[in-house]
């Protein structure tokens, strides 16, 4: 099995907004992948939580869900840059493109433009009665969203969630800066 912690500039990113380091360790962990874990990473953008997950499932697969064509190559480029033989990439609109992949032992999603309940929905009865689903939002909407629907299913879902913001020290001539990432809010959800 592979470390996890990847450093954000060993991924090819261009302007495509990425998960940090810090917050796909955490989410990574969070996800408790094995080594034979199946795998969504949906709004995988980039592919760094694709990348790192697929490291920690080497004899496991990864669904990448990417709907722009931009993130499509990225996460090609960066699987191929990786040596990554285990991403399957799928160019979709989620919740499109979920109904046929099979049960998941883990479910990451980073993005999820505006259809959070549809894909809660398609995806939470693929989960595997041992499986994970963890949510990265920005926003205090999204992380309503979620909460709300593992709400209403209670009987069947525990969720936890953390805010977290990592503030970096960057070099600026002699001195070094602190230089703060937004915080992000992570949703780690199970059945019961
Ligand atoms: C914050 S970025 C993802 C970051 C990603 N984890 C990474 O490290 O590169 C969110 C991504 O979700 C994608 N996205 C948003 N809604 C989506 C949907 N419904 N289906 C598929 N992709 C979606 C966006 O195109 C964007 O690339």
């Amino acid at each position: 099995m592979d470390f996890l912690g990847i450093a954000d500039e060993e991924f090819i990113r261009q302007d495509v907004p990425m998960t940090k380091q810090e917050i796909r360790i955490l989410s990574l962990v969070k996800a408790q992948i094995a080594p034979d874990a199946v795998v969504y990473d949906i709004g995988a953008g980039t592919g760094s939580i694709s990348i790192e997950a697929a490291r920690l499932a080497p004899q496991g697969q990864v669904y990448a869900i990417e709907r722009s064509s931009e993130g499509i190559g990225l996460i090609r480029a960066n699987a191929a840059n990786f040596a990554v033989k285990n991403v399957t990439v799928i160019q979709a609109e989620a919740p499109e493109g979920l109904a046929d992949l099979p049960e998941a032992d883990a479910i990451l999603i980073g993005g999820s433009g505006g259809n959070l309940q549809e894909i809660l929905t398609e995806v939470t009865p693929k989960l595997k009665a041992s499986g994970r689903l963890v949510l990265n939002c920005i926003t205090v909407q999204t992380l309503m969203q979620c909460i709300e629907f593992m709400r209403e299913h209670s009987d069947t879902y525990i969720y936890e969630a953390i805010q977290v913001q990592v503030t970096r020290l960057q070099q600026v001539g002699t001195y070094d800066m602190a230089k703060a990432n937004n915080p992000i809010y992570i949703v780690t959800c199970w059945k019961k």
